[in-house]
């Protein structure tokens, strides 16, 4: 574990945003995008059924190696966060591995997230391994997309809260291999409910809409004072 003079609190933490990785981190990254590639490389693979078992050989040895480490335990690691006592490290090791934008995990492409004036801003290029029909983004994934892309509208204010509702009008197709460009951002707030909007395009084009309500478990959505000027956006 590398030591920093920084710790972290939970609330601190961006939804798809770290700290700059540490070389460890970075590692997980490597390994991570080099397991996603290994997953298109393995669709509809043309190989013998010869080779094919030397690969289920292989991956089941790869597996078994990997599982003699051991995994860091989650708990304790969210546990150090809630505490305001969390590392850089921990900080990676939860929002690295997250479906979709963590940059550790086989399962992102990845799609990038931040925070742009009042906007939530994202982008991403999916392969194959994503494909709904022929040459496009399965719709199911874009469903998931725009929930963390909405989500990530909770950055701008105090609460954090979950998916209640999730509008999504598909508008055209989506391709594979080009970037998708992805928007959204906090239409107001009401209470426990938080309403926003997104939008994801491709070359200029919009391809899917999105209206969004996110509910705080308990206690109301408010700006947190570092995003007050976006009173007057929300208003508009
Ligand atoms: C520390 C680690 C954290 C970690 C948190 C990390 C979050 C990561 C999120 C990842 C994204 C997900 O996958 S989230 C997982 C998918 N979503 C879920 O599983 C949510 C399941 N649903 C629920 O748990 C519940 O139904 C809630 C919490 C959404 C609402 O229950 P409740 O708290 O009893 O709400 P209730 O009092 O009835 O209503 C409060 C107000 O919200 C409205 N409302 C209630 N439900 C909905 C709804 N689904 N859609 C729209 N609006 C709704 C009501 O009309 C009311 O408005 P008014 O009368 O006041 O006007």
């Amino acid at each position: 574990m590398i030591m920093t003079d920084t710790f972290y609190h939970f609330r601190d933490i961006r939804v798809a945003e770290t700290p700059a990785p540490s070389p460890r981190a970075e590692l997980h990254r490597e390994l991570g995008r080099t397991l996603a590639e290994l997953n298109e490389q393995v669709l509809r693979l043309d190989a013998s059924d010869d080779q094919l078992r030397d690969y289920i050989q292989q991956a089941r040895e790869l597996k078994a190696a990997m599982a003699e480490q051991g995994q860091r335990d989650y708990g304790t690691t969210l546990r150090r966060l809630l505490d305001g006592e969390g590392t850089g490290d921990d900080v990676t090791d939860l929002v690295d591995f997250e479906i979709l934008t963590g940059k550790a995990s086989p399962l992102s492409p990845p799609l990038e997230l931040w925070l742009e004036g009042d906007k939530v801003k994202g982008r991403g290029i999916f392969g194959l391994a994503f494909q709904g029909p022929p040459g496009r983004l399965h719709g199911g994934v874009i469903g998931l997309a725009l929930d963390i892309l909405l989500a990530k509208t909770q950055d701008f204010v105090e609460q954090i809260g979950v998916t209640g509702t999730l509008k999504i009008r598909y508008l055209a197709g989506t391709p594979l291999h080009k970037p998708v460009e992805f928007e959204a951002r906090l239409i107001r707030m009401e209470g426990r409910k938080l309403i926003c909007e997104g939008s994801v395009w491709v070359e200029g084009q919009q391809t899917v809409a999105a209206e969004g309500i996110w509910i705080s478990p308990r206690g109301d959505y408010r700006l947190k004072p570092e995003y007050a000027e976006l009173e007057a956006a929300i208003r508009a």
